[in-house]
């Protein structure tokens, strides 16, 4: 069977936003004929491809060339590689380069590489002589089952995470699976964090799927096109995140954001530090809404099994970590909105966690794991 025969479409609902995901090996060298079909990008000649300094060498050119191929004048824009670049700085210096570069209302954005590059780029795309249209093409694993999809692009501030953005959907994205054959094992595995979210929030029979993953026997086309899949189910039922619905993916990110920024952008890798909110917010759903202690246990487990850190390494000060908390978008009025789980598979937004539970958790996530 071919590399394009195996590949999967994975519709996004949004009305006049709504677009496709394409997810298969191979896909990369296509993305010319892509653009082309796409009604929303008819009539627009010029793009600017973003990438940064990891992903430039090794895909950039397949991309251009195709994108030359269909008759685009493509320009191509290199940032250093890392969370630093998630910045306002880095987004004035790309837009520049986009003027520089002779683009205009007319011309569109290819956001290739990692979610910071998806990020960055859609947030470029969004404030560009007021928003033109950008493809995602991810190329890291929490890309293409997390970031890629929804819409939600932006900076970080010293201080927070993502504190300045736009909800700017994509209108199409291009998963190449043949392009994580190239990263390096740690951003392979930060990627499983967002997945065991997803499987915690929303499909409990995913676990065995990802630890078969995990073991080298499970087929990863399938488990990244089944996350997609809730990506999308979830941002198609609250796209702004204004009923309590999209807050669900923002599981383990509370104190996984703070932990992030507190360490300063680039020593964790974000799916790291999701994995130690992960674990945080398992042990406060064991003591506010009665997760069992078997159902977090098996959670952790499988964060380990990828690697991933589930002990708050030393020099995180609880009182920093709380004040970065406070300026979470999921704050209302004062009061925390936290997401917790019943049971795996099953997610919802409470607002019985305090700032005691909170210093609690961060104690509790000192400890090694029992
Ligand atoms: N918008 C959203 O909904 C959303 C969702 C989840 C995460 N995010 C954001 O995504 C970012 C994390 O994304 P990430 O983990 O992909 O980070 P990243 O973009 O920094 O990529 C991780 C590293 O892998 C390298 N890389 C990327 N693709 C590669 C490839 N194919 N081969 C070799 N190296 C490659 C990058 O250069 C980088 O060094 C964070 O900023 C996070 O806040 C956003
Ligand atoms: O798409 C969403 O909604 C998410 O919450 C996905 C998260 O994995 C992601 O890290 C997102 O960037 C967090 O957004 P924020 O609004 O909490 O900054
Ligand atoms: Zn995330």
């Amino acid at each position: 069977m071919s590399d394009l025969a195996t590949s999967h479409t994975v519709p996004v609902n949004l009305g006049a936003r709504s677009y496709t995901v394409q997810v298969g090996r191979g896909l990369l060298s296509g993305i010319g004929a892509a653009v082309m079909t796409l009604e929303k990008l008819r009539g627009r000649k010029s793009c600017a491809v973003i990438t940064d300094s990891n992903v430039a060498p090794l895909y950039a050119e397949t991309v251009l060339q195709s994108l030359r191929a269909a008759g685009k004048e493509a320009h191509l824009i290199t940032v250093p590689a890392g969370e630093a670049s998630k910045s306002l700085l880095v987004a004035q210096d790309v837009c520049g380069e986009m003027v520089r570069a002779g683009l205009d209302r007319k011309s569109f954005v290819v956001a290739l590489g990692g979610g910071v590059i998806g990020d960055l780029g859609g947030f470029c795309a969004s404030i560009f002589q007021r928003g033109i249209p950008y493809v995602q093409v991810p190329t890291t694993v929490l890309s293409q089952v997390d970031s890629s999809v929804g819409g939600k692009t932006g900076v970080n501030l010293p201080d927070a995470k993502n504190m300045v953005g736009a909800f700017h959907q994509p209108v199409h994205v291009i998963a190449d699976i043949a392009t994580l054959d190239s990263l390096h094992k740690r951003e392979w595995n930060e990627g499983f964090a967002e997945i065991i979210k997803h499987a915690c929030i929303r499909d409990a029979s995913m676990l065995e799927a990802i630890d078969a993953v995990a073991d080298d026997e499970g087929d990863l086309t399938d488990l990244i096109r089944r996350n997609i899949a809730i990506k999308a189910a979830v941002v198609e039922a609250d796209e702004y995140e204004t009923l309590g619905l999209r807050a669900l993916l923002n599981f383990g990110h509370t104190l996984g954001h703070a932990i992030e920024a507190a360490a300063g952008y680039g020593s964790l890798l974000h799916g790291e530090a999701i994995s130690l909110g992960l674990r945080a917010a398992l042990w406060l759903s064991e003591q506010v809404s009665g997760l069992s202690q078997a159902e977090s246990q098996r959670v952790i487990a499988l964060l380990q099994k990828f690697d991933l850190p589930v002990q708050l390494p030393e020099g995180f000060d609880t009182g920093e970590l709380l004040r970065i908390t406070r300026m979470d978008k999921k704050f209302e009025t004062g009061k925390i909105r936290f997401v917790l789980l019943p049971h795996i598979g099953d997610a919802f937004v409470s607002k019985e966690v305090t700032e005691a539970h909170l210093i609690q958790a961060l104690d509790e996530l000192r400890k090694p794991v029992a």
